[in-house]
């Protein structure tokens, strides 16, 4: 193995075990915690859904091969793929020069789709340099470098995705604390039905038709709900943290960018199922279901009548708990 301190352009190619590392989809916002709260899932089936991320070689140039069900929604200059950018940022953060790799991207999310995509494959590059090149970075400082990189697509930097498909579980953004997040209690029946149309929706467009300010009674409403549903997982109330799934913030301006979303609402309800809300900036659509039978009946229906094309998915998760990893 050659030093990490030699000069890049010195280094030969080095074949080493490849190295396999992912990270899973998240669901920002919730629905009730705009940019503030984000949750991790995984197919029950135990369908891998997020990136995958290889490291095969150390070698003379940096190298990109992507592949995966949603390679062709990615630009075909992997110059401009975002695992590219945060090796360089990696890079940067630690001061040194480091070994060029060749990596392999699978990338399994569909892009703009609300599933945080973006952010996923920013995790799951994070990751795995950092624990390639033996975690130089402390997790507080990896996460911040990933919701930077988040920040440069999206317009701002927002922590629901980054965190929670790197940590796993429900993650509360925590403004100004050290602590930057803290995991939630759930509730482990809980299914979450994860539906993707087919068709793109930036988060950068979809953040644009927000207002720039909100009113004082928005802003009761929207610390009261999520407060109220911050409470009732700690008291594990299950019809309180149902009732107080409501979104004051961005779905009001948001709605008109996905308008199925009220009738689709609607007939779901008519069947018992509490909470259709917006999965991120969309347009991806997640329901809340109390039972594998309530889950399989909301997915059925979503598939049918939400789905748009080829690309479309819809798989009914859990909560994905253990958030990047090695494989
Ligand atoms: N590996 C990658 N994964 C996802 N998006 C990428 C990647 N590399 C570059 N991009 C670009 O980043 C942007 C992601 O768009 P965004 O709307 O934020 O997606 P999402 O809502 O799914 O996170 C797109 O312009 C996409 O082409
Ligand atoms: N809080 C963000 C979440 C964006 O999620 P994405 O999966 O659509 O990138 C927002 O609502 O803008």
């Amino acid at each position: 193995m050659q030093s990490n301190s030699l000069p890049n352009n010195v280094l030969k190619s080095t074949a080493i075990k490849t190295r396999r590392y992912y990270a899973p989809a998240s669901t920002g916002n919730f629905s009730v915690g705009f940019d503030l709260l984000g949750a991790a899932f995984e197919p029950v089936n135990g369908d891998l859904f997020g990136d995958v991320l290889e490291i095969c070689a150390e070698q003379a140039q940096m190298s990109l091969e992507i592949t995966g069900r949603y390679q062709h929604q990615l630009p075909s200059d992997s110059s401009d793929n975002l695992v590219l950018r945060c090796f360089y940022a990696f890079e940067k953060k630690l001061g040194k020069p480091l070994p060029r790799l060749q990596l392999r991207l699978h990338k399994n999310l569909p892009v703009g789709s609300g599933l945080g995509s973006s952010a996923c494959s920013i995790v799951v590059a994070c990751y795995a340099f950092n624990d390639y090149f033996s975690a130089p970075l402390a997790e507080a400082e990896l996460l911040q470098l990933m919701a930077e990189a988040e920040g440069q697509v999206s317009g701002s930097v927002h922590y629901d995705n980054v965190a929670p498909s790197y940590f796993g579980g429900l993650q509360l953004m925590l403004p100004q604390s050290k602590q930057l997040c803290r995991a939630l209690p759930w509730f482990e029946h809980w299914r979450v039905v994860l539906c993707y149309p087919g068709t793109v929706l930036s988060t950068k467009a979809a953040r644009e038709v927000l207002p720039k300010q909100v009113s004082l009674a928005q802003s009761i409403m929207f610390a009261g709900m999520l407060s109220r549903f911050v409470t009732a997982l700690y008291q594990q109330d299950e019809s309180e943290a149902l009732a107080a799934l409501q979104d004051v913030i961005a779905e009001p301006y948001r709605l008109a960018l996905i308008p199925q979303l009220t009738q689709l609402r609607a007939d779901l309800q008519a069947a018992g199922i509490l909470h259709l809300g917006i999965s991120g900036a969309g347009p991806t659509l997640f329901a809340v279901c109390q039972s594998d039978q309530q889950a399989s009946i909301a997915a059925e229906y979503l598939s049918r009548h939400y789905e748009k094309n080829q690309d479309a998915i819809t798989h009914i998760c859990k909560l994905s708990s253990a958030g990047a990893r090695a494989l």
